[in-house]
């Protein structure tokens, strides 16, 4: 997680690390080896471990760069540091939460904060944005969406600049849900395309994906034009097409038969659409929403279809419109 202060020229950036050895080899090293190996950080900015209370309470825009599964906590962090200070506070974080005790559903990130931090002036910055190029300062476009006008701004003033367009979006509904189900199919275009199935069929996935994508949007309150936009089409082709996408890669892993076990493992890294794509198949159930690339890379990560037969079963279903 990352706090900042005063945009303009003499904003001043820390990061914040919750492992302090970790922040300690960041700091000294100016670079950070784990997640962004190669990449000198820029010189002024600081790092920071231990108690982010302070920090906090001094930042004008808090990012949180952290997974679906530390998001609660970290909101309650934040919201206890910054009491009443209407500080704009963004997550990173692409995917629903796994369901919460006495709780029936997964949560969008947005109603995590509803329910964890619903005093918090909040939103979210998504879109297509592989860490390692943005770190790199190679353009990328993302959006910052909110409901608030003023978290909207923060996040366009803070972030916009010569190799990152910020464009605004107040659907935070329909952005989220976009980020968090391009990773399973994203999981999907792996298995497509681990199992050779050629380029008819991952443009045949991304596009009825998109319209699975789109109809559970529009189920939860979304706007439709969301889905044509960055957090939508955008992320999507990004992470179904892109070999950086830690979803993309565990699709190709079960393809080639590795057990999930074993391939989310080898990542390292936290590939989201393992975690949601038994929410998004439940939530997208509850609302009568048919999401059958959804079911199906449920069935795969289950175990109970390989994922030949998960590809055979899609091809396998009824003739039906392409607009219903
Ligand atoms: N990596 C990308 O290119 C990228 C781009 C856009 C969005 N995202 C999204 O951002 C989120 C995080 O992805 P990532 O790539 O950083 O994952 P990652 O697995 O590479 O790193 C997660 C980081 O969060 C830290 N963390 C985990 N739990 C924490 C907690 N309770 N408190 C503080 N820190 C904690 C870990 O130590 C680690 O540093 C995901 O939801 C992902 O979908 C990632
Ligand atoms: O590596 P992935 O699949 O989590 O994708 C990373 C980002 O969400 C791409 O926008």
């Amino acid at each position: 997680a990352s706090a900042a202060a005063h945009p303009g020229a003499d904003r001043r950036v820390t990061l914040w690390a919750r492992d302090a050895r970790q922040a300690a080899q960041i700091g000294s090293q100016r670079e950070n080896q784990r997640y962004l190996p190669g990449i000198p950080l820029p010189p002024a900015l600081g790092v920071a471990s231990g108690d982010p209370a302070a920090l906090l309470a001094q930042a004008d825009l808090a990012l949180l760069a952290v997974p679906v599964s530390a998001l609660r906590a970290m909101l309650a962090q934040a919201t206890g540091a910054l009491g009443r200070r209407p500080v704009p506070v963004a997550w990173l974080c692409k995917g629903f939460e796994a369901v919460q005790p006495g709780a029936q559903v997964g949560l969008l990130p947005h109603e995590v904060c509803a329910q964890a931090a619903p005093q918090l002036q909040a939103g979210v910055l998504s879109g297509p944005s592989f860490a390692q190029e943005v770190a790199r300062g190679q353009p990328a476009a993302l959006v910052a969406a909110s409901r608030s006008q003023a978290v909207r701004e923060a996040l366009v003033r803070a972030l916009h600049g010569p190799a990152l367009r910020i464009y605004a979006n107040d659907d935070i509904v329909g952005v989220e849900v976009g980020g968090a189900v391009k990773n399973v199919l994203a999981i999907a275009a792996g298995l497509c395309d681990g199992l050779r199935l050629g380029t008819n069929a991952r443009a045949a996935l991304i596009t009825r994906g998109l319209a699975e994508v789109t109809r559970l949007g529009l189920a939860l309150g979304a706007q439709a034009e969301t889905f044509m936009g960055l957090s939508g089409l955008g992320d999507l082709v990004l992470t179904a097409t892109g070999d950086l996408s830690r979803n993309r890669r565990v699709g190709l892993l079960l393809a080639e038969g590795r057990a999930l076990d074993d391939a989310v493992r080898s990542l390292g890294h936290v590939a989201e659409g393992v975690y949601c794509a038994h929410t998004v198949v439940q939530r997208a159930a509850a609302l009568g929403v048919d999401m059958p690339i959804a079911r199906a890379v449920v069935a795969v990560l289950d175990g109970r279809l390989r994922p030949a037969e998960a590809a055979a079963a899609l091809m396998g279903r009824d003739p039906a419109a392409e607009s219903h």
